[in-house]
């Protein structure tokens, strides 16, 4: 029974090591930030325009029952989870075994599965929004539906924040945010197996990295809140730079980052920055390796351009960003998402031209000075 004592193991089973280098993140204070105190909503406004990741301490959420549900869940037997299988229409919610998805151009598979239970699921329970989901889900809903809740107040509360600071009148994010209607705000619990497990490598990967679990790409929403067991693996690459650097996991801290969907509302003074998860360094390379994330994405059907209309500073940014002032206004966050997802399916994929369509705000994030990243945390 998920959140019981049980004899799994605790995580991580080997701690990181203060020998692999990691690249640093500003640490924002959740109950300060909500308090309305200036200097951390500063702090969090200046991690979103550079970075655009950074450490989020005192935020309440409790991801342990969730990793439990999650555990049950990917015990079950691969064909039963088969039933839940995400497919290749570019919907999210659901089960994806490892490798279904590319991790690069090049065509290379994936290491990781997923179980992505829709907020609209979660929040409406028992009616059924999107889809349902294994019984060790369907079972424990009340617990991925707190979860849900909590998470996607938190970081609902952080985007009312950054409001006043972008220019933006009071309410702006929420509206296109709501609960009561269809998005891709998702929880996703993801496993990468241990060495010697299936899955472990891409099934006839030529080159690449070795054991890739997620490839570079930067996230489809507004905001994402990862939380790991302790383990390595996700890094990222800074701006102005050519080397990927990890991510230390800090016991307590989630980490937050900005997606593409609040960095195009923003007119890029936010940034969505690329990042990929890679095999645990060592010595927790042999060991499976968890991560739980909420990402909250703003409404199917929304539309997705910068909210130059509604503050001077957004259209002001949005007027001098090379892709953003270029992007096509007709476009919703639904079909912003369903093309991410889609693209990055192996079924969909006809060439190394696949991979770059399904793209997102990436190929400007690189032209951002090293500069404007933060130098401490
Ligand atoms: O597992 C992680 O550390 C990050 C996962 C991630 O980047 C994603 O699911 O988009
Ligand atoms: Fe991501």
């Amino acid at each position: 029974m998920p959140g019981l004592p049980s004899n799994r193991p605790s995580y991580p089973i080997v701690p990181f090591s203060d020998a692999t280098p990691t690249h640093p993140l500003l640490v924002v204070d959740f109950e300060e930030v909500k308090a309305g105190n200036q200097q951390a909503i500063d702090t969090l406004y200046k991690a979103c325009s550079s970075l655009g990741f950074f450490y989020l301490k005192n935020h309440g959420v409790d991801p342990d029952p969730v990793f439990a549900v999650g555990e049950d869940t990917f015990d079950l037997p691969e064909d039963e989870l088969m039933k839940f299988e995400q497919g290749d229409s570019g919907m999210s919610a659901g089960f994806k075994k490892a490798g279904l998805n590319n991790v690069d151009a090049a065509g290379n598979l994936d290491t990781a599965y997923f179980i992505n239970i829709a907020k609209d699921d979660a929040f409406h329970y028992p009616e059924v929004r999107q889809r349902t989901y294994p019984e060790t889900c369907m079972e424990n809903m009340g617990t991925l539906t707190n979860f849900a809740r909590t998470a996607d107040e938190v970081l609902q509360t952080l985007m009312d924040s950054l409001e006043a600071p972008l220019g933006l009148p009071a309410g702006t994010f929420r509206k296109l945010h709501p609960e009561d209607q269809l998005s891709g705000s998702e929880t996703r619990v993801i496993r990468k197996p241990a060495e010697g497990e299936a899955g472990h490598i891409g099934e006839g990967n030529k080159g690449g990295v070795k054991g890739a679990s997620i490839g570079a790409h930067t996230d489809f929403g507004s905001f994402s809140m990862l939380h790991g067991r302790g383990t390595g693996g996700l890094q990222v690459l800074p701006p102005g730079t050519t080397e990927w650097q990890y991510i230390k996991p800090l016991k307590g801290h989630a980490v937050c980052n900005v997606g593409d969907t609040l960095a195009v509302y923003s007119g890029g003074i936010f940034n969505s920055n690329i990042h990929r998860v890679v095999p645990p360094p060592p010595p927790q390379d042999i060991h499976t390796r968890w991560s739980l994330v909420y990402f909250i994405r703003p409404a199917f059907d929304a539309a997705l351009f910068p909210l130059s209309d509604l503050s001077p500073k957004i259209a002001e940014a949005a007027s001098q960003h090379p892709t953003i002032s270029k992007m096509d206004q007709g476009i919703t966050a639904g079909q912003w998402y369903k093309r991410r997802i889609a693209g990055q399916r192996v079924a969909n994929r006809k060439g190394p031209e696949s991979w770059a369509q399904s793209r997102g705000t990436e190929r400007e994030s690189s032209s951002r000075s090293s500069r404007e990243a933060p130098s401490c945390c």
